[in-house]
């Protein structure tokens, strides 16, 4: 399985998801915002719908589900890589040195929980009565969970020509794009299928993108929004990158306002067929400026490539890429129903194949719009995914696609 696309809409073949589970329980009114969740779901609810979601993509598509949780698992079987993945998650709370401690006392499957979830010092001192916590209070993480890990859209993305590993922006996800690089580089389903594009070897601290920014235009066209959440400096890394490996020959740079309602590019729109754009007026709107970066030589090893600022609008460029474009407003078009819709992801449906959708059921005028245009529409029920502010797009990492 080489782990690259060529579109947003080839019919789905396989796809990673995650299950949400305990460290949704982590949320509470007051570290809601931090970890960036608009109200504090109920996990059992959460779960039935997230299942919904799952069971109607392998009934529509036959396409493999990959569950994180057991990726993960699988990968942690190797004690060394826990112990590393143990440290590395201690390391905020500065207690690394517990990690040799925990997985003593937990197995491996365990583990991959407190990975996941987080761990509580009172927590750990059940099983450590003497446990030296330093400062942290009893309520405090010793682990912080990873509560948006249902997002798998965002800790990584597959593009024509490699894979990006997110480097992610807010200290409420970070961890997440540990989890995910881990599994990817040891699984042996994936590890020999990786052409890495970012972050560039020898980078540490690499500028933050994320999966949820990078939208592939088609085989030779790829966008990435500098949003709230992806810096200048990694677009530029991951264009270079890209544009040298030579599968993609354009890429290009969406500024968005760096506000909550536009965080990723794909709340902004997403390709449901060759020709079908999915929008959201407003935010089309709200595009600052495009730039366009291509390939200019490269030369004894080295790579030089070239940014030009574009004066037409995001439309224009997506009709020059997109021959035959045709473009769907979210609602209709209609401004009040678009602005409620989009604040629950309108513009950001999954497709599983050329016009063929995965949307949530709360979006009622987005998804007539939808089917006037000759879109099939699966639908999910939305009540408690929605809460975190995200779509079925944010919600699935597609590995393989029919190519286009
Ligand atoms: N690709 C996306 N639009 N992802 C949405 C992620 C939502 C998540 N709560 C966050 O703020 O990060």
């Amino acid at each position: 399985m080489n782990l690259r696309l060529n579109s947003e809409f080839g019919t789905l073949k396989a796809v990673l998801m995650h299950r949400p589970g305990k460290e949704i329980d982590r949320l509470t009114p007051y570290n809601k915002e931090f970890l960036l969740f608009d109200d504090v779901p109920y996990l059992e609810a959460l779960q039935q719908e997230h299942d919904a979601f799952s069971n109607l993509i392998k009934e529509s598509t036959g396409a493999t589900v990959y569950q994180l949780r057991e990726l993960l698992i699988r990968v942690l079987y190797d004690q060394k890589m826990l112990l590393q993945l143990m440290r590395e998650s201690l390391k905020r709370s500065g207690m690394v040195h517990l990690a040799e401690d925990i997985l003593e006392r937990y197995s491996t499957a365990e583990c991959a929980g407190i990975l996941t979830a987080g761990l509580k010092v009172h927590e750990l001192r059940r099983k450590i009565p003497k446990l030296n916590a330093g400062e942290l209070m009893e309520f405090a993480f010793v682990i912080s969970p990873c509560p948006n890990l249902y997002f798998q859209r965002d800790p990584m993305a597959i593009t024509p020509g490699g894979v990006i590993f997110s480097s992610m922006r807010m200290e409420g996800r970070q961890r997440e794009a540990d989890l995910l690089r881990t599994i990817f580089e040891n699984h042996m389903d994936f590890k020999d299928n990786i052409h890495q594009l970012y972050p560039v070897l020898g980078h540490d601290n690499p500028p933050s993108i994320e999966g949820g920014d990078v939208i592939i235009l088609s085989q030779k066209a790829v966008a990435i929004g500098n949003s709230e959440r992806t810096d200048e400096k990694a677009i530029y890394h991951a264009a270079k990158a890209l544009l040298a490996e030579g599968t993609v020959e354009r890429v290009y740079e969406v500024h968005l306002p760096q506000k909550r309602q536009f965080m990723h590019l794909d709340t902004v729109f997403t390709i449901l067929d060759e020709n079908l754009v999915l929008t959201y007026p407003d935010a089309m709107n709200a595009v600052l400026q495009t730039s366009l970066y291509t390939l200019k030589e490269i030369k004894d090893d080295k790579v030089h490539i070239k940014r030009e600022v574009l004066k037409e609008s995001l439309l224009t460029i997506l009709e020059r890429e997109i021959p035959h474009l045709e473009i769907l407003h979210t609602a209709a078009g209609n401004p009040d129903y678009a602005m409620r819709e989009q604040w629950f992801d309108g513009a950001n449906v999954f497709a599983i194949g050329p016009r063929r959708v995965i949307s949530y059921n709360r979006n009622i005028h987005t998804n007539r719009a939808l089917r006037n245009m000759g879109v099939e529409v699966l639908e999910i029920p939305s009540s408690e995914l929605s809460r975190g502010l995200g779509g079925p797009r944010c919600m699935t990492m597609p590995i393989s696609r029919s190519r286009v």
